[in-house]
This record gives C-alpha cells, structure tokens and sequence, in this order.
C-alpha cells in the first residue's frame, strides 16, 4: 500500500542494547521514588533487615479498556534503569535533607555502596500479551535494594503496558492492512508521554509516528502531512514564483508547473464524468497545493478540508496529481481532517476512480485516503460498520492520553522474603496477592491457541507436553480444568542474572518487539479479542500452589470472635 505523507526516514539499524545505556529519559534516576521507599530503606537498615532476601512480583489486576488482554512494554527501559542504578554524592545528599535528621549517617554510607549487582530479575519478553495476576517481573534480592525498585519498576511499566494495548486495540479494529499513524505529541502527557506514546505504539502496531524525536531515538519510520496553516497561509496562485518542476527521469522540466495544474482543473471541471460536482475551486487552496507538490514532488499528500472537500480540496488536488502525472510524478494522496470521513472517503474515492476512467491513469482510483480527527476505537469501528474508504488512520489524542482508561493498576507485591512466602490479604479477594516465588507458563491447545497460564512453586516440576495437568483458579474452588498442553512455553525469562551466574536474555531491537507483539495477538483466540463481552483467558495456580495459598491464608487471618 501507498505510505501516507512525506517519509522522513526509513527504519535504521537499531542499536543492540549490550553495553547497557541507561534509561531514554535522564529523568530516571533513584530518586524518581517515593519518599516512603527511602524511609522503609533506612528502617530496614537500622533495623539490620536490609540485605534479607525477598522476592517480589511486578503485576496487573485487571487488564485495561474493558479487554481480556494486556501488552507488556517497558521492560527494556527497567533492565536500562537496572544496570545503571547507583546514588550520585548529589541524590545522597538530597535524601540525608529529606529524611529526619535522626537518621544515622551510616545509612548514607550503606547508599552509597548499592547497586543492583546482587538483584535478579526474571520477566516475561517485552512485547508479549499478558494476563491478570501473572508476575510480568519477578524481582529478587536484599529487600531494601528491591523496595527502592518498586516504584521507578512500576512506573516504567504502567503507561507503557497501557499505550502499546491502546494501540494494539486500535490496530485491531483497523484491521492489519490499515496504515496506522500516531499523531499524538501536541496532546500527549509532557514530553515523556509523547516519547513513550510514539515508542509503545509503534511496538503495539502502528507503522509510524510524527514524532521525529523518537525517530531519532528509537529508529520509528517518520511520516507527516500538511496542516490547515500551510494551506490557509496562501492567498492566490500569484504567490508562486519558481514554477518550474524537473520530470522524474529528469528528462524535461515544465516551466510553469501551476498553468499545468490551472489547465487540468479546466479539463476535470468540463469532464464528462465529473462534470457538476464542482464549479470554481478556492484559487488559494490550489496554490497552496501546487507549492507543496514543487516542494514534494515524489510525496505529494494534501490535506483536502480547509474550505470544502468535494467543492475544492479534492478537485484541487486531482489537478495537482494529475499535472505530477504527466511529469512521471506519482502523488501519495489525501488527508481528511473533518466532517464525516465515512461518507467523504467514498464519495472521493469514486471521484479518484472516474478519474482514472476518463483519462486513462492507471492507479489513479486507489490514490491514498487518509484520516484523521478525534478518532478512537468507537470511531474506527463506527467507520467500518458504515463502511469507508480509508486507507490510512492519524491518531492523536485518545490514543496517546489513553482517553478510555488513564492508568494500567500495576503493582509491586513481596511474595517471599529468607524463603518464607508472604501473602497480602484483602477483603477484596482480587487484591489477595498469590504468594512464594514461583514459575509461570503458557500452555497451548491442540489448535494452536494458547489455553491458560498457569504458576507454580519455583521447584514443582514443569508442566510437560502431553501430560494432563489440573490448573486451578487461585481463589475460587470450584474453577478448574485438566489440561493436556500441546505446548508449554516458560513466561518468565532471565533478564538480569545478578549474581546467579545465569545467561542473560538479549534485548531485542524495537522492530522485533513489534513482530513478536504482532504475532502474539494473532496467535490469539478470537474470542478473547473481541471489543463486546470478550472471554476472559483463564489465569491458574497448579493444585499444590492451590494448597498453599489457602494454607497460608488461613494461617495469616486472624480469627474473628463474635459477641
Ligand atoms: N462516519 C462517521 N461515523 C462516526 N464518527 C465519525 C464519522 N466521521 C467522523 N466521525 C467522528 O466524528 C467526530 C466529528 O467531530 P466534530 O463534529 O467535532 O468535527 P468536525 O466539525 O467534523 O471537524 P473539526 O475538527 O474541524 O471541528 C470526530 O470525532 C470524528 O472522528
Ligand atoms: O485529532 P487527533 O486524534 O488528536 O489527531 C491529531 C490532530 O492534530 C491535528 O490537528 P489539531 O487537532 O491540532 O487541530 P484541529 O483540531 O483543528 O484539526 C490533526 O489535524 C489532527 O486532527
Ligand atoms: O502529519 C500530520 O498530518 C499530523 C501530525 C501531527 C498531528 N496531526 C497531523
Ligand atoms: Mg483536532
């Protein structure tokens, strides 16, 4: 399909994160913290509890959007954030002012030593969908250490989890032959919402950004049209004074590139079939289309709804495209920015296809159509209901803002601490965290979708091919199901091994990600993918997991005595 707009790069190599950088944004330091993670550092500390060993789990309770799925980013960044973290003598000091001025000086001396050499971080691949109560992260090591872990962890993964969902659903309704192009930057959270937004949503399935910082830091294809400023800043075709245009083979230049287009505007208004959709075209319009297609001959897109599409904008820019024609120039399209794209698209789409018709341009008919215009899920698929001819969607506000659901609730639970599992009671059973430090898998069925995810104790014996395993809900007694998996696959990975002397796991390059996601959610039953009532995927402990959860639950709650 026709890339919409001017094409500002190609992909690059991306760089292999080995060495390893630190995080994309130089705002990411110890201190992006909460003050109780310092105050809990300096009680662990004084009260000589700081290098006990816990586990943690990094998950999600509920997935986002009124979905049944979540796609997991960020990671990278925390492995970034990971490698790299160390208090400078400057944050150590801006603790020490913070904190009481009863705190030992020792405990500054104890910051300043840390690192996360002795920290273990086990996590599912950036990129995969994930599911409710499933550690996405498992971070292990001296419990003061981890605390100062949870909230920087917890942050670099939220919104990034969130916006590449945002995406993927977006994708999803659009369908995989769409070309999806993020916009959001001028609406986007700060500058750190924007970089993110662009980077997460091209890993969730869009094609490209307008961000061109994050084409520069990511390698992000870049695209862009035009705005209503170019076309409104011009007052007649007068303006242009350096009317000549090159052909494309460079073989003869045309002199007067706008009579060229004054003369095809001529032959369109008294053709046959077009004659009577339209009269005078806006004289400012067609000059400000002409000056971009000498500016972008090989790129020309013009946004056709300054004055009025089917009256000016897209007669404009047919006379435009056509006049490129004839010098061997083949224009990308249009953009439509207002009104309703539905009936518009087509209604330019059959004027695209007369064209071609009456003057015999091959391809002219299937000339791109972009849109763009507060649109969201409900939109696109209120468009594809009606049915359009739209081939390229710009996304801005309520993709970036995830507009339909601001926050992904992750959070960050001790589940062991000197091998002693721990468990956090709720009244809300869904806020029970599921204790002990444990392995998770993804089992497939026979038809190739995967079933269930289920944890285990970290020393059970893994799930195997074709052995029937009894996946339990973890709360609930009466949901639970014998499984045969056709395939196991292990969710969590060794990203950063510590001292366990265990391999690390590469970091992709982003365009891998994005493949890997992409795969991931075809891999999908449809079902679970749908945006109406979607069936939830099943999430289980095994039997023995079961057990102890209960056990351990019975033994923390006290018993109530009535009166
Ligand atoms: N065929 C359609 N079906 C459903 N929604 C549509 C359709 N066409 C456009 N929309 C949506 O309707 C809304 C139109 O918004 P609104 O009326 O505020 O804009 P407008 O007047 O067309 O343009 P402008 O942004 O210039 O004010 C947008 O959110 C757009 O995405
Ligand atoms: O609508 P979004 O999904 O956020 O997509 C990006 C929007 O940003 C641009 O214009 P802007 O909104 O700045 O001005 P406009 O509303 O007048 O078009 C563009 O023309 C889109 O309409
Ligand atoms: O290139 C565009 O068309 C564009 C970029 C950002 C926002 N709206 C549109
Ligand atoms: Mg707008």
């Amino acid at each position: 399909m026709a890339a919409a707009g001017v094409v500002a790069n190609g992909p690059k190599e991306e760089k292999q994160a080995v060495g390893i950088d630190g995080p994309t944004n130089p705002m990411v330091t110890p201190l992006l913290n909460d003050l109780y993670q310092f105050t809990m550092a300096y009680a662990y500390w004084k009260g000589g509890k700081h290098n006990e060993r816990a586990v943690f789990d990094l998950y999600f309770r509920r997935n986002p959007f009124g979905g049944e799925y979540t796609v997991f980013a960020g990671l990278e960044e925390c492995i970034r954030f990971i490698a790299n973290f160390r208090f400078t003598e400057d944050e150590i000091a801006f603790v020490q002012a913070s904190l009481p001025p009863s705190c030992e000086i020792g405990f500054y001396d104890y910051l300043r030593g840390i690192d996360c050499s002795d920290v273990e971080i086990h996590a599912i691949s950036e990129g995969f969908v994930v599911f409710p109560k499933i550690p996405l992260m498992r971070v292990e090591g001296p419990v003061a250490v981890v605390q100062l872990l949870e909230t920087p962890l917890v942050n670099l993964i939220n919104y990034a989890s969130l916006v590449a969902t945002n995406a993927a659903r977006h994708r999803f309704v659009a369908g995989k032959s769409k070309l999806l192009l993020e916009f959001g930057l001028r609406r986007a959270q700060g500058p750190d919402g924007g970089i993110g937004a662009s980077k997460y949503c091209y890993m969730g399935g869009f094609d490209a950004t307008s961000n061109v910082a994050a084409g520069k830091l990511f390698g992000i294809p870049l695209r862009g049209t035009h705005s209503h400023a170019f076309v409104s800043s011009f007052m007649s075709p007068d303006e242009i004074t350096e009317k000549s245009l090159k052909s494309s083979d460079s073989s003869n230049i045309c002199e007067d590139f706008v009579s060229l287009v004054q003369a095809w505007l001529s032959k369109l208004k008294w053709s046959q079939l077009l004659g009577g959709i339209f009269g005078e075209t806006n004289q400012s319009e067609l000059a400000a289309f002409a000056s971009y297609a000498l500016a972008f001959p090989k790129n020309f897109l013009a946004l056709v709804d300054t004055y009025d599409v089917m009256r000016s904008g897209v007669p404009n820019f047919c006379a435009v495209a056509l006049a490129l024609n004839d010098l061997g120039y083949k224009a990308l399209g249009i953009r439509l920015d207002s009104g309703d794209l539905a009936y518009q698209s087509c209604e330019t789409r059959k004027f695209f296809q007369a064209i071609e018709k009456e003057f015999g341009v091959a391809d002219f008919g299937r000339t791109n159509i972009t849109a763009s215009n507060d649109l969201n899920e409900e939109t696109l698929d209120a468009l594809n209901k009606q049915g359009h001819e739209i081939d390229a969607f710009g996304i801005g506000t309520h993709l970036v803002t995830c507009y339909a659901q601001p926050a992904l609730g992750v959070v960050f639970k001790l589940v062991e601490i000197n091998n002693q599992p721990r468990i956090k009671l709720s009244e809300d059973v869904s806020k029970v965290s599921i204790p002990c430090k444990k392995r998770c898998y993804r089992l497939y069925g026979k038809e190739g979708y995967p079933l269930v995810d289920i944890m285990t104790g970290e020393n059970e014996p893994s799930p195997k091919v074709g052995e029937r395993i009894l996946c339990r809900h973890p709360f609930n007694e009466s949901k639970r199901a014998y499984v045969v998996p056709k395939r196991v696959e292990e969710l969590l990975k060794c990203f950063w091994p510590g001292r366990s002397g265990k391999e690390r796991e590469e970091l992709p390059p982003i365009k891998l990600i994005r493949e890997r996601c992409i795969n991931q959610l075809n891999l999908m039953r449809p079902d679970h993918m749908r945006r109406l009532n979607p069936t939830p995927y099943k999430v289980s402990v095994s039997a023995k997991l079961y057990d102890f959860i209960h056990f351990l639950w019975l033994n923390e709650a006290p018993v109530g005595e009535l009166q």
